[in-house]
């Protein structure tokens, strides 16, 4: 008898945005975020790095098992910069679900659209989970997007989407004008800046969403007390924030033990983790109120498996 009779289904990007909206997708992903904090609830090994030299490319295998949720997954990602010169994306990746008791594959997913939906939504559930705590009061919220790539446009959405704010303001490089009027046309008040710094001036919520290798933001130009979404620089060699601003704030990770080790930003600054973003939406590390607090993501096999279960099982039901 061959698992293969019961072939496995491929299930597309546009099947996997029809089902992770971030209603849905958000408290998911903060329930993947407080599994990886609770003893015995996750499985996930740090993720194995090939180093393409040559063409200045990684590939990456990420394993996981979150048993809350069923899900046991891997994602094979390569992440190619230059790709951007050639119009390719730069991250590529697909996820393999398989069944929970018995290994057998269940389904293959295009991994593109779960990394762009599931780091947002990571970055959502740690936002919402600090402001508990330490919610900036007076002004109007306004949100800053750093970087106007995959991972910025999606941030500048669910930033959107959960805290209405009364802008969003982006900065990119090489400019950010197309993706602006298509956050307009959506209804996100996107606006277009041409510095860092007038960016993040005044934001309460800051997302550095690049593929910087060296800082791009500083300490002197975010406001005290206003929280930051660390997505880049998941290389232990790569910085997107100044030293000094990483040392000046209180910092949780996705997963320590990965962020310990790929996480230029904190390796690099000699920075300390407070704890992990789990341990925070559980309520059992509070972060102080008026300190600058950092997530640092470096992403997480578990986002992945979880966000892959939750399509697979809203588009094959179980019978029983
Ligand atoms: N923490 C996590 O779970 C994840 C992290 N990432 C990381 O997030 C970052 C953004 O990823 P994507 O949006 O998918 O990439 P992308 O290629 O779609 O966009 C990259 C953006 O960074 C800008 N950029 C490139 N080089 C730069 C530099 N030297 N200085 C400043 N800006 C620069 C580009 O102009 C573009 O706006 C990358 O570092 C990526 O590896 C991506 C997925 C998951
Ligand atoms: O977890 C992921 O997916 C990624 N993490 C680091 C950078 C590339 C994508």
């Amino acid at each position: 008898m061959s698992w293969s009779s019961c072939p496995i289904k491929w299930i597309s990007s546009q099947e996997i945005r029809a089902v992770l909206q971030w209603d849905v997708l958000v408290p998911a992903i903060t329930e993947a975020l407080q599994a990886v904090s609770t003893a015995g609830a996750v499985v996930q090994p740090v993720r194995t790095k090939l180093e393409d030299k040559e063409n200045a490319g990684t590939l990456m295998v990420m394993p996981g098992l979150v048993r809350p949720c069923n899900a046991l997954a891997t994602k094979i990602l390569c992440k190619y910069p230059g790709n951007a010169a050639k119009g390719l994306p730069t991250h590529t990746s697909l996820v393999l679900l398989n069944d929970t008791q018995t290994g057998v594959p269940l389904a293959l997913l295009e991994g593109d659209s779960i990394t762009e939906l599931r780091t947002a939504a990571a970055s959502a559930a740690a936002t919402l989970a600090v402001r508990k705590f330490n919610k900036p009061t007076g002004s109007p919220c306004i949100v800053a997007v750093l970087g106007a790539g995959t991972q910025g446009a999606a941030h500048a959405r669910v930033m959107n989407h959960i805290l209405k704010p009364q802008q969003v303001r982006i900065w990119s490089r090489n400019g950010c004008q197309s993706l602006v009027s298509k956050l307009s046309s959506e209804g996100v008040p996107a606006v277009s800046c041409s510095s860092v710094q007038d960016a993040v001036n005044g934001a309460c919520v800051i997302n550095t969403c690049t593929l910087a290798s060296k800082p791009v933001l500083k300490l002197p130009w975010v406001m005290k007390g206003a929280h930051i979404n660390s997505v880049g620089a998941a290389n232990g060699n790569d910085q997107e924030m100044e030293s000094d601003l990483v040392r000046s704030a209180q910092i949780y990770a996705d997963t320590a033990e990965a962020v310990m080790k790929e996480a230029g930003d904190l390796i690099l600054s000699g920075s300390k983790l407070e704890g992990e973003i789990g341990e925070v939406i559980k309520g059992t590390l509070k972060p102080t109120k008026g300190m600058t607090t950092i997530f640092k993501s470096v992403g997480m096999a578990a986002e992945d498996a979880v966000a892959a279960r939750l399509v697979y099982d809203t588009l094959y039901p179980s019978k029983h």
